[in-house]
Formats: structure tokens, sequence, C-alpha cells
């Protein structure tokens, strides 16, 4: 019986109501709609079901949609495996939790991806950063802000733009240098009767190398030479490039950055680079006026252009000058070519060589392409080689791709994300490292077939080249990003192979050498030392 005032059904139903309502009255639920009109409790009643059924269908859209886009895994994977055999340690977690998992290393909680989901993570600048990737592993974070987002991009252009349109004539300019260290290198290891230390002499060769094409020959002395040298060390060292092979590094990475940044800073890139080289650059760049670089130099006057004026003429206001401000970072942009010029083609050069010493088998063929495609022979039975000559050493070429595809690369390439990116079936979230396994791709059978693990020069045998990056290759990384010096980095190795292949067999000391650091292959060399056997005549050259 409804009360005329509210509506309402009294508190105590009458037993009759009581009756009329039994079926809905033995669960607790109902009985408050035995406080409402009928009609209205009825009313409820569905709407009260739609709303059940509304939430249960949003519950379950949400349990999907975190099904299918929720966090990686985040795996333990012990520091030791890591960090001596990374390779199988990354490749089993990505095989069991995978195709993308988290992994923390030195503190960092980096995602590892496997081969289906590289070229995604690599080609999609957008949402995979290189530029905060690169700067956060290399310790170089703030220069991002300090160069207004412009580090990479400046550095992009220096060498697309000052060096690679010139390479014949770069290698013309240097070519002496890499003939000259060769030389000292076999006579050292005649003389002293043991293995040289190839990383070493290699690093020089490549250091007064780039100084010649960073600052012109005349600003070449051995000052400055030193200088560069230690330059590229302590960069390298400071970027964290030999940090794996240091358990002081490993265990207290944030004390051994600040310990170390401090100490090379101060000692070598101020009171070294800065002090040396420095007045070099300034010299080089507030003496004279530039042509900006939208005025197109004449053909010879860009075949002789330093890469100092190429980047000053980047920076040059309407009078043809180039601020104080402005010359420092042109300094900064010098230095940041030695970094990346220097150290990782040493680096890989030693991969090569050492390569070919334990697979002899290679060298004839090689040789004998040497003779057909040099321009000419000097006294010393060496032969001058131009650029041209160097890209038409195509046996020499695939033997040097094989090597960047199976010398073990793991995690050399990386990124960061730039928001929550969802990636198969997870979320990256924001601001995170992400990297891919290369290991995968470079020895993936859907790639390569059967024999992917095998060393085959031949598959190269009709191209691509040793610097051309592609979705199975990615010893330059890939991408909008993908390294703009490999043309010169390959020139370069060919240079020292050829002219040690010249006139000496290298040998390994002991038959081998050692992986000094199986996580980062192309920064750290092997071990090893290496014997440089002369040649005895030109017959004995045709022969060996
Ligand atoms: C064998 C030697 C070298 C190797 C293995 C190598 C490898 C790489 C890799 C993997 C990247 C990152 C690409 C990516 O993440 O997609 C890179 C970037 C870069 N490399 Fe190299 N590189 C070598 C030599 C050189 C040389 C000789 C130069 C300078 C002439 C150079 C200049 C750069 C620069 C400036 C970048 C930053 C990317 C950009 O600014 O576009 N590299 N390199």
């Amino acid at each position: 019986m409804e009360s005329p005032a509210t509506g309402l059904l009294p508190h105590c139903p009458t037993p009759a109501a009581a009756d009329r309502r039994a079926p809905y009255s033995n669960t607790p639920s109902v009985l408050m709609f035995h406080a409402l009109p009928e009609r209205i409790g009825h009313q409820l009643l569905i709407v009260g079901t739609l709303i059940l059924f509304a939430g249960f269908f949003l519950f379950i859209r949400q349990r999907k949609r975190s099904k299918a886009y929720r966090y990686p895994p985040i795996i333990d994977i012990p520091a030791d495996e890591i960090f001596t055999r990374p390779q199988e340690a990354y490749e089993s977690a990505l095989l069991k939790h995978g195709p993308v998992i988290g992994v923390r290393r030195k503190g960092k909680l980096e995602y590892i991806v496997d081969e289906e989901l590289t070229k995604e993570v690599l080609a999609n600048d957008h949402d995979f950063s290189f530029e905060h990737g690169t700067a956060r592993i290399l310790n170089l974070w703030f220069l991002i802000p300090l160069s207004k987002g412009r580090l990479f991009k400046n550095l992009n252009m220096m060498v697309a733009g000052g060096i690679i349109p010139r390479i014949d004539k770069i290698v013309d300019q240097v070519f002496p240098t890499f003939k000259n260290r060769a030389k000292e290198m076999i006579d050292e290891s005649q003389l002293s009767g043991k293995g040289v230390d190839l990383f070493a002499h290699v690093h020089r060769c490549i250091a007064e190398a780039m100084l010649i094409v960073a600052l012109g020959k005349h600003n070449v002395n051995d000052l400055n030479l030193q200088v560069t040298e230690e330059t590229a060390h302590a960069i390298a060292v400071m970027t964290g490039m030999y940090q794996n092979t240091s358990s002081f590094a490993r265990t207290y990475p944030t004390l051994w950055k600040v310990v170390t940044w401090v100490k090379l800073v101060w000692e070598v890139i101020i009171f070294k680079y800065f002090w040396v080289i420095g007045p070099f650059i300034w010299k080089e760049i507030r003496g004279r006026k530039y042509r900006p670089l939208h005025d197109e130099l004449d053909e010879e006057e860009r075949h002789d252009e330093p890469l100092v004026h190429y980047i000053a003429r980047m920076y040059t206001n309407d009078q043809g000058r180039v601020s104080i401000l402005s010359t420092l970072w042109v300094s900064t942009l010098v230095l940041a070519f030695i970094f990346a010029s220097v150290h990782q083609t040493a680096a890989v050069a030693v991969w090569v060589v050492f390569e070919l010493s334990m697979r002899k088998e290679y060298i004839p063929a090689i040789r004998e392409e040497l003779s057909v495609v040099a321009d000419s022979i000097d006294n010393d039975g060496i032969q001058r080689l131009s650029y041209e000559a160097l890209r038409r050493s195509t046996t020499l070429d695939s033997f040097i791709r094989e090597v960047f595809r199976t010398k073990g690369d793991t995690l050399s390439v990386i990124r960061a994300t730039t928001r929550d990116v969802p990636l198969g079936e997870h979320i990256i979230p924001k601001d995170n490292l992400i990297c891919p396994l290369t290991s995968l791709t470079h020895r993936s059978r859907r790639i390569y077939g059967k024999g992917a693990i095998e060393f085959d020069p031949r598959r190269w045998a009709e191209g691509p080249a040793s610097s051309t990056v592609g979705q199975g290759y990615l010893p330059f990384g890939f991408g909008r990003w993908a390294c703009p010096g490999r043309i010169l980095a390959v020139t370069e190795i060919k240079m020292i192979t050829l002219t040690l292949l010249a006139t000496s067999t290298p040998e390994i000391e002991g038959g081998k050498y050692i992986v000094a650091d199986p996580l980062n292959v192309t920064s750290v060399p092997p071990l090893g030392r290496l014997l440089l056997h002369p040649m005895k005549s030109k017959s004995e050259l045709l022969r060996r």
C-alpha cells in the first residue's frame, strides 16, 4: 500500500503484498525494491541489470585490452651471464619470454626485442628516438638540450656534406699515412720478431688521417697527433666503451661515471684538446671569412676544404664571420668527429685483420685483386690506391661484410621511447631504452638460410657492398640515423688491410685472439698480437 505523501510502500509490507513479491524476496539485494512502488522497482531492476551488464562488458574489454597491451616481462639475467655470454643469455631469455623483455644492466632497465620487432624499432624514429637513446647510453644526454636538440643533426650534416662528397680527395690525402704506418708495423714486427699491438698502431694511423681530414695537413704535428689520440681514447672511456670490462664500473656505475668524467674532462678535454687543438681551430675559423653553405664552391676549392672550414660555413653570419660562441661549438663538433671516426673504425679494423689472419685461405684472392685494381706500384712494391681502386676491391669487401655480420654484435644499436609505445602485444613505457638483439638478425635463418651461422663471404659476391645497410645487416645501424661515416670507415679498413697484405702475411701470435668484451665487440677490439711476416719477393707475393 503506497503512502500518499511519499508514494513509497510502508516499511512493513502487508502479508498479501509480501506474498505477491515472494519470487524476488529470497535474495536480500532485491528486498530494497520492496520499499519502492512496483513500476519503479521494475524499472530500477532493469536499469540495474543493464548497468551490471555494461560494467561486466567494460571489465572484459579492459581485461582484453590490458592483456593485449601489457608491459613486457622483466627478466632477471645474472650480471655474470650478461657480461660473459650475452648472446646466449639474451637469446634464451627472448626465446622463453619474448618477443620483448626488460632486463636490468648496470642499474639501468633496457627493453630488448627479437628479430621480428627489430625493423619497427629502428625505422620508427618518431616513437623510438635515436638521438635520445644514443645520447643516454653514451652518457652525453646533457648535450641534447645544450645544442637545442641539434647535436646529431649537425654531426650528420658535417659528415654527409663535408666528408662523403669529397671521399676521393680524402683518400688521396691520407693514403700515404696508411702506407707509412703499415710499413712501420711490419718493420717493428720483423725487428723484434714479436707480434705488434695492432689496435695501438691502427688507432694512431686513423687518428692521423682524421686530423688531416679535420684540420688540413698543415696543422698536423706530433703534439696534435698525440692529443688527438688521447682525446679519442678519453671520449671512448667517458662514453662507457670500456665500462663492461671494469668490475668497479659495472658494480658502481654512477660513482664510476662521476670519477671518470671529472678526471678526463679536466685532464684531457680541457687541458689537452681545448688547450692544444683549440688554438688551431680558433685560428682557422676566426682568421678568415667564409662563404655560407648554400654558396657553392668551385670543384677545386671544395676538394681542398678541410672539415673545419666546412663546419665554419655551417655557422657563418652575413658578414662571412663565425661568432665566438659558434667557434666553441665548432670545436665541440670537431671533438665529436674525432671520437666518432677514430675509435670504432680502429676496433673494427682489428676484427677484419685478425679474422683474415685466422682464415688465410682468403688471402691469395684478395692479393690478386689488389694487383688488378691498384693504380700503380711504387719502388717498395706497394700499390697506390685511389678511392676508385678501393671501391673496386669487391673480394675484400665481401670478406669485410661477412666479418661485420658474424663478429657477434649484440646490443649495438639503441633507441629511447618518446611516449608509451605499443609494440607487438606490449606497451613500452615512455623514456625507456630499447635495443634489438642484433645477433638474432645477423644469424637469422629466415634471412640467411640454413647456413646463416657459417662464415661465407661468397654470399656477398654479387653485393651489396659492406657499407650498405639493410634489414638483415645492422653493423652501421638502420633507418634515418644509419651511420653517415660508413663509407669512410670501410675505405679506411680496406687501406689498412691492403697496405699490410701488399708486403706481409699476418699471423696472430699463439694462433688465436680473445674477445675482450662479448657485449661490446664493435667498440672493444679483440685481444692478440699480430706477427707480420714480410714477403721476400714479388713472385712470393703472387704465390702466398
Ligand atoms: C667501422 C666503423 C663504424 C661503425 C661500426 C659505426 C657504427 C655506427 C652505428 C651503429 C651508428 C648508429 C646508427 C643507428 O643507431 O641506426 C653510428 C652512428 C654514427 N656514426 Fe658511425 N660507425 C663507424 C664509423 C664512423 C665514422 C668513420 C664516422 C665519421 C666519419 C662515423 C660517424 C657517425 C655519426 C656522426 C653517427 C651519428 C648518426 C648521425 O649523426 O647520423 N661513424 N655509427
